[in-house]
């Protein structure tokens, strides 16, 4: 399930992986999928907002468990087990699936939603004024430059 991804190093030393995604399925093959999933078994008298919600973040706890008690968690996740690895993705995959039907039933096209979302991510955040912090927006003041109230 998990690829061996080769590293390269950044200039502080530290490794950065190459890893990404495959092309498919896309957010709309997932959410057909499991809408087909959810229509065959009759449970979309279940599948309402606030329950998937909830199913949501059951999941989200469960994932949480995975990392419980075990410190600071490196990239790549050196030292897991492939157990450990294939509960991981098992649980992200149901906060995915989850996630992805929620929004379907909020009438949320979430492809085009985060997109926008990350666009207004990069005007609070302008690379210039923020790189090397991880200060929230709003504890920089006029003075730094950074956007206290960005614009929708
Ligand atoms: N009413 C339901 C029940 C399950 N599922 C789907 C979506 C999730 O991907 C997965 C969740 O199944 P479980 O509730 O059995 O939870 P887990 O798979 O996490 O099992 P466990 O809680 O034993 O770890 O199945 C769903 O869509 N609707």
């Amino acid at each position: 399930m998990f690829r061996v991804l080769k590293g390269r190093k950044q200039e502080n030393g530290d490794s950065m992986s190459e890893f990404h995604f495959s092309s498919s399925p896309t957010m709309e093959d997932i959410r057909r999928l499991q809408s087909q999933f959810t229509a065959e078994r009759d449970w979309n008298q279940f599948h309402q907002p606030r329950n998937l919600l909830l199913a949501l973040v059951g999941e989200v706890g469960e994932l949480a468990e995975l990392f419980q008690w075990k410190g600071e968690v490196a990239e790549g996740l050196p030292g897991w087990t492939p157990s450990q690895r294939e509960s991981l993705s098992q649980e992200l995959s149901d906060v995915l699936i989850y996630l992805l039907e929620l929004a379907e039933k909020c009438h949320v096209d979430l492809p085009q939603a985060v997109l926008t979302k990350m666009q207004l991510n990069a005007k609070k955040y302008p690379v210039g004024r923020v790189q090397g912090s991880a200060k929230k927006y709003t504890e920089y003041s006029s003075e730094d430059g950074a956007c206290s109230t960005p614009q929708q």
